[in-house]
């Protein structure tokens, strides 16, 4: 029989699963692994000299599960959907009441809170717990969002807390909140990862076809970027992808990659329930939708041959130092846009859901550790804490001041990027739903007379408190 010596499980050892287990290692605690796949096991144990001492590989689940310490904690990390439910089942009975499923791999938080149900049904407990920072990150420093029992969560804090990323010594780690709050903050952690990105693709295509800048000087710039506002991991990373040289043709690394963007649902889900909660996140649906477009890549070459004979304007981008400064300050504020929507749609779940999510905690713990990661996120946390009431982050007092000044730059951007034929679907949505949201009086006036026409929908009046119903003229 196995002695009960591991403090911790992990089930998938994949690029995150094998990473966190030998991160969980490293901090003093023992750390039993399985994987569909046994030598790995094994061999994270002996890959690994010194760590690989806390390591303990099991080849079979019977062994994995004896070797646990009660209440036993098994962390999944295996990809989102069924694969989850199908480890889950072969798990949970060999487990005895008390004992915690930790799912820290993305999942749909519906998926969450029906997995959060059925397991405490049972007597055991359940946690959704998003992880990111990607391979380094689960390595040496990821950042962790928590959901389930407060409870359950101070059974894994003692561990959590040593593996997490560290910011001015604080772990990025929380609790946020029951079952499916963990994973939706993570969900929108993503969905605005990809409104970031696709916003930075967006300024690359003007820096290479309105102002016909080589990846290396792009690179340049993003590097000098990093040092002010936008200073950030992805904008880091960029500068590093667009320097990097294609050892087989000697080309820029950017310009050997097929620019179809893969997915793996996370920000999908992001907009669909932005959606269902009737927040617009604009900024993520045009990132999702872009690369949805981008992987239609053949259609968009018949497409291309098609329109051939569009005229467009030369955009008159410049690659002055004023020109730059003017791109720097547009995608500053097209960046505000996109956090403010994804906090948005954050605050009506929170709201829908009664979790109280603690916003300003949010941004505090995805200061390190997580692919957003930023010192943007310190001034998102300062709004927050600032004791102002904050609807929404575009009514903070100093993003106000910031978008006010930055406006400019966005609408100048884009509106010479739409002559110009250059694609900027998340900059323009992000310049869109900033004149939607600042209209006292906008225009669906007209949408509710058509659907009061063509349906009995009923409108309100400005004039008088009600319901009301017009005889339009029949059409
Ligand atoms: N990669 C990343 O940057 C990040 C990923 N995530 C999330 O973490 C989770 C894991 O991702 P990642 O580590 O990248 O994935 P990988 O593809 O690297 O690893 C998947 C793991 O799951 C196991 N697995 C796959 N299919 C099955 C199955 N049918 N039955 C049992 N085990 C199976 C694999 O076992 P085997 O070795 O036998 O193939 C492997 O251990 C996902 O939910 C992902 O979205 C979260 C943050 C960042
Ligand atoms: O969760 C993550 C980072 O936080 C993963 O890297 C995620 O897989 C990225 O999403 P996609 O593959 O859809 O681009």
């Amino acid at each position: 029989m196995t002695e009960r010596t591991a403090d911790i499980g992990v089930v998938g050892l994949g690029t995150m699963g094998s990473n966190l287990a030998l991160n969980i290692a490293q901090k003093g605690f023992t750390v039993a692994v399985h994987n569909r796949t046994i030598a790995k096991s094994f061999a994270l144990r002996d890959d690994n000299p010194g760590i690989g001492d806390n390591v303990v590989p099991a080849d079979s689940l019977e062994d994995f599960v004896a070797s646990l310490k009660t209440p036993r904690l098994v962390l999944f990390m295996v990809p989102a959907g069924k694969i989850v439910d199908d480890e889950m089942a072969t798990i949970a009975p060999l487990l005895s009441a008390g004992d915690v499923m930790i799912d820290a791999g993305n999942a749909d938080f519906n998926d969450t809170i029906r997995r959060s149900k059925a397991v405490e049904e049972t007597g055991l407990q359940f946690v959704g717990m998003g992880v990111s920072g990607g391979e380094l990150g689960a390595r040496h420093g990821p950042s962790i969002m928590v959901g389930g029992a407060e409870a359950t969560y101070g059974l894994l804090s003692p561990i959590l807390t040593r593996i997490a990323a560290q910011y001015e010594g604080e772990p990025c780690v929380a609790w946020l909140g029951p079952d499916g709050a963990g994973h939706f903050v993570k969900t929108i952690h993503n969905g605005i990862e990809y409104a970031d990105m696709q916003m930075i693709a967006e300024i690359y295509g003007i820096m290479r076809d309105g102002i016909g800048l080589e990846p290396k000087a792009m690179a340049a710039i993003f590097e000098d970027w990093n040092t002010r506002g936008l200073s950030s991991y992805l904008i880091e990373i960029t500068a590093v992808t667009l320097a990097e040289t294609d050892p087989e043709t000697g080309k820029p690394m950017v310009d050997v990659i097929v620019d179809e963007a893969g997915q793996k649902g996370t920000g999908r889900w992001a907009v669909i329930e932005a959606q269902k909660l009737g927040v617009g996140a604009t900024t993520i649906e045009a990132a999702v939708s872009a690369r949805g477009v981008s992987s239609r890549r053949s259609e968009r070459a018949d497409a291309g041959a098609l329109y051939a004979g569009i005229a467009t304007q030369a955009g008159g981008f410049a690659g002055d130092a004023a020109g730059l400064a003017e791109l720097e300050e547009a995608l500053e504020t097209a960046k505000i846009i996109a956090y403010a929507q994804g906090y948005a749609t954050m605050a009506a779940a929170s709201q829908e859901f009664s979790w109280n999510l603690p916003l300003a905690e949010i941004a505090r713990i995805w200061r390190a550790g997580c692919i957003i990661r930023s010192r943007f996120l310190d001034d998102i946390a300062r709004a927050y804490d600032s004791g102002e009431t904050v609807v929404n982050l575009l009514q903070a007092t100093d993003f106000v001041a910031r978008v006010s000044a930055g406006q400019g730059a966005l609408r100048r951007i884009v509106a010479r990027a739409m002559l110009a034929g250059i694609p900027v679907p998340a900059l323009s949505a992000a310049l869109a739903y900033l004149d939607d949201y600042r209209r006292p009086r906008g225009t669906t006036n007209l949408t509710q007379a058509q659907r009061d026409l063509f349906g009995a929908h009923t409108f309100h009046r400005l004039d008088k408190d009600g319901v009301f119903h017009h005889q339009w003229p029949a059409v």
